[in-house]
């Protein structure tokens, strides 16, 4: 699998490496057009298949991408987090065929732009559910342009754009050249602010910016093909977690469901922003303790089972009991998990185990709890460990496989 590739000689026989996949997203209008035009253009984007999703009888939006020919892939007639998924993996297959049979002579990446108004995950679920896509296509990135003037209140109005945020592995800002105002560049500063939040781990560029390139947009996932060593530090980019939880302390992690602050224009403290968004978390969990490989598979599949469309990203590295010289790395996304996939090495000497989670009304204590039980406190009767097995909601989880 994933392995593999990184441990890939040149010229030496084999599966073939997966593609990578990228997914851009961002609510209606931000930019995303605009954007695909101006990264079509870079030779890196050669061998890039396209596939822009239309919502609506007529597509419209393929008019005004400027690249023609085979490249361009348009889905229309419905939404790809909806209703037309199943066109995606016939797109997909097609691609994968037309490589293979030798119409096709390269494929070195595939971008998705999705309809403004998409959930990724569903879309992200496509190729990882698919036994046979899993292994020929990997999730590399999932890039979300935030237009910087409307942002903040497209995050406030729109439980989409603040998924689309919440999962994304680069934030792209467009528009920033209309900040022109005291008043505009403050709300962009809240905009920022309230984006740590959601989603700390993100790297962050501006389109007017010449660092928005496909070097900069791609190979966000763990396996650089340029590398044979994983760089999970960037891939998890903990640190940036650790910074936002001291930036909040934890009386901000509530919130009042009781009392709806309908303008939230000139409040500029975390209670005030949203009641909604303050749902969604991002943390990240670490121990020294090895875990075995049972207590592993007893977490994940309590947490995807019992809470599944609550876990909008997770991503980790595992010191396994049974085997300490191989991590196992996790990413999921929702219910959906990656198979895990074991490196042969540690990619440099933090030997914890470590896993970042952003979630939406899963609080950051309930994971934690649920992970020292299951890792830390694995002995049979420590409190938390009995409580969890004790819990009639937390066996049901269990019955679910682990892919
Ligand atoms: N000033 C400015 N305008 C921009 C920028 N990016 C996009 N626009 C404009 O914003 C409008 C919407 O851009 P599109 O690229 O069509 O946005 P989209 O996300 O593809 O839109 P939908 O397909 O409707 O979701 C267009 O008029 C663009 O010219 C930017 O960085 N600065």
């Amino acid at each position: 699998m994933v392995s593999q590739e990184a441990r890939r000689e040149p010229g030496r026989k084999g599966p073939k490496p997966p593609i990578p996949l990228s997914v851009l997203t961002g609510f209606l209008g931000s930019g995303k057009t605009t954007l695909l035009n101006r990264i079509l253009k870079d030779p890196a984007m050669a061998d890039t298949a396209v596939i822009i999703n239309e919502f609506g009888e007529i597509g419209l939006d393929h008019l005004f991408v400027d690249q023609t020919g085979d490249g361009i892939i348009e889905l229309s007639s419905g939404c790809l987090c909806c209703t037309i998924r199943g066109d995606l993996v016939t797109t997909l297959e097609n691609l994968l065929r037309h490589l293979d049979n030798g119409r096709k002579d390269r494929l070195t990446r595939v971008l998705i732009e999705t309809t403004g108004l998409a959930d990724p995950a569903p879309i992200l679920h496509t190729v990882m559910l698919h036994p046979y896509l899993v292994m020929r296509y990997r999730l590399d990135s999932v890039i979300t342009l935030v237009d910087a003037v409307n942002g903040f209140s497209t995050l406030l109005e729109h439980e989409e754009a603040r998924k689309q945020a919440a999962v994304a592995d680069r934030i792209v800002f467009t528009k920033t050249d209309l900040l022109q105002t005291p008043a505009a560049r403050a709300e962009f500063e809240k905009l920022k602010h309230r984006l740590g939040t959601l989603n700390p781990g993100a790297l962050r560029l501006d389109a007017q910016s010449d660092e928005v390139q496909p070097s900069k947009l791609f190979d966000a996932g763990l396996y650089d093909p340029n590398s044979k060593i994983p760089d999970v530090a960037t891939w998890l980019n903990e640190e940036a977690y650790a910074a936002n939880t001291q930036g909040h302390a934890p009386s901000h992690g509530h919130h009042h469901d009781g009392h709806h602050h309908g303008h939230h224009h000139d409040h500029d403290h975390d209670h005030d922003v949203n009641r909604h968004s303050e749902a969604i978390r991002a943390f990240t969990l670490a121990t020294d303790r090895p875990v075995s490989t049972s207590a592993l598979e007893m977490f994940l599949d309590l947490l995807r089972s019992a809470h599944g469309p609550k876990l909008l990203r997770v991503k980790g590295i595992v010191h396994l009991a049974e085997d300490p010289d191989r991590p196992v790395v996790i990413h999921g996304v929702q219910h959906v998990f990656h198979p895990p996939t074991t490196l042969e090495d540690w990619p440099d000497d933090d030997r914890r185990t470590r896993m970042v989670f952003i979630t939406k009304d899963l609080p950051e204590g309930f994971v934690r709890k649920m992970f020292e039980a299951f890792s830390g406190a694995l002995l049979p009767d420590t409190p938390d460990a009995k409580s969890m097995t004790d819990n009639p909601l937390a066996i049901s989880g269990f019955t679910s496989p682990v892919r």
